[in-house]
């Protein structure tokens, strides 16, 4: 299916923005663990979300996360521990997606994983049983899902955990979220420096409700930076929020957005001329690179994104996809090591006709279709991808004055 954009002449709109789609998925897992039966308020409606919930609700001991990495990495530490013989299985891309630091891992505590296809990636069998714990070193330059898997689980186990993260630590902010949620079902974690410590202990069954997701907001920032005349409400963000994501409130500033946090979230707005050039470290906000890239592309403002190596390993290589989709909007960017990704202002011929692939990655589809705006209309393939983190992104599009057709 392909779908075919058309920009309104001006943007004044309020968007109900979904549900953070980290901390659903989080809370989903903090429930289980605490025996909780309070509802959840607000839960992410999102497909990443959802195989979450299918899982629990699940008769069958063979669970599809489909591109979840989150629900792949979290769901594949809380059954370790689980009694029982589970299969976790994914798309053909989370079949290529490591999750061998996580299961080394695990496996180091008694856990007994394998491989049923590639080694070191899923899909997983994993007979489960209450795990020991004790002392563990995990990588942190792959993905910081893996610590925050091991950190859920580990009140439940008989001597607590202690990780010790080796290397790097990409996506920090996550861990954060991750220890700010245990904190709130009452858990107690000390955390110093690449040490996270956690004793045995209850959780507690808390009521939750669930913010705004920051990351889906960059999508409509993006829209302000290029439309000439934009003002919009984003309903359910936070200014003291959980999520890193909401770092782009003071990088969207040196694009010429403005942020006025109001009782009920933020009104943006346009507000002065973008900076000359702009220069940003993604390792701790990578889901916010696409959005950075085509906004400063689409503003023609150059720049040096460093710290994008875990872009290669997400739901497409996005840094692959980045340079060919903006190149068919004659864009030229470049890699100038295996964490820069660079934009000089170099110019190609826009494609004649192009259509925006979306690689199975909402981010992809999200991020370009700002380019409707600039170039008056914009042809994409595979819109529906917005599934797996903000469903009704085309819907709230409409809502704002975009006519979509499908073609
Ligand atoms: O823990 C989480 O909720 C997430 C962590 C990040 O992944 P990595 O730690 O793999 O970078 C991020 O990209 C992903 O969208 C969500
Ligand atoms: C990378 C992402 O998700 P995940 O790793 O959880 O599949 C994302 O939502 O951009």
């Amino acid at each position: 299916m392909q779908y075919k954009i058309y920009p309104p002449e001006k943007l004044k709109t309020t968007i109900e923005l979904p549900a953070s789609k980290s901390i659903s998925n989080r809370v989903l897992i903090l429930n289980a663990l605490s025996l909780n039966t309070n509802p959840v308020e607000n839960l992410s409606d999102c497909e990443d979300t959802q195989v979450i919930i299918d899982a629990f609700n699940s008769d069958s001991n063979v669970f599809d996360v489909k591109g979840a990495g989150t629900a792949m990495r979290f769901l594949t530490a809380f059954l370790a521990g689980m009694d029982g013989e589970w299969i976790v299985q994914g798309s053909k891309r989370m079949h290529e997606r490591p999750i061998y630091p996580l299961v080394d891992t695990l496996k180091a505590i008694g856990a007994d994983i394998e491989y049923l296809k590639n080694e070191g990636c899923p899909p997983l069998k994993i007979r489960g049983k209450r795990l020991q714990g004790g002392e563990v070193y995990v990588s942190g330059s792959v993905s910081s899902q893996f610590i925050s898997a091991l950190m859920m689980v580990a009140p439940t186990m008989e001597n607590g955990l202690i990780i010790n993260i080796r290397d790097e630590i990409i996506s920090k902010p996550y861990i954060s979220l991750t220890a700010k949620l245990m904190e709130e079902y009452g858990i107690h974690l000390k955390w110093e420096g690449n040490r996270i410590k956690i004793k045995p202990q209850s959780y507690k069954p808390v009521s939750f409700k669930v913010e705004s997701d920051w990351s889906a907001a960059s999508y409509w920032y993006e829209m302000v930076a290029l439309c000439p005349d934009a003002e919009i409400t984003l309903l359910g963000l936070k200014e003291n929020s959980y999520q890193g994501d909401a770092n782009l409130v003071s990088l969207f500033k040196d694009l010429g957005v403005s942020t006025e946090f109001v009782s009920n979230g933020v009104v943006i707005r346009k507000a002065g001329k973008p900076i000359k050039k702009f220069f940003h470290n993604f390792i701790y906000e990578p889901d916010l690179a696409q959005t950075f890239a085509a906004t400063c592309c689409f503003l023609h403002v150059p720049f040096i994104f460093s710290g994008v190596q875990s872009l290669r390993i997400k739901e497409t290589d996005r840094i692959e996809a980045l340079k060919t989709e903006l190149k068919k909007l004659g864009f030229v960017l470049r890699e100038t090591d295996s964490e820069m990704l660079e934009w000089d202002g170099e110019r190609c011929f826009v494609e004649e006709n192009a259509v925006m692939d979306t690689y199975d990655d909402h981010r992809m589809a999200m991020s370009l279709s700002s380019a409707a705006i600039l170039f008056k209309s914009l042809t994409m393939n595979d819109p529906h991808v917005v599934s797996k983190s903000y469903p009704n992104f085309w819907d709230d599009l409409r809502k704002a004055g975009f006519r979509i057709e499908e073609v």
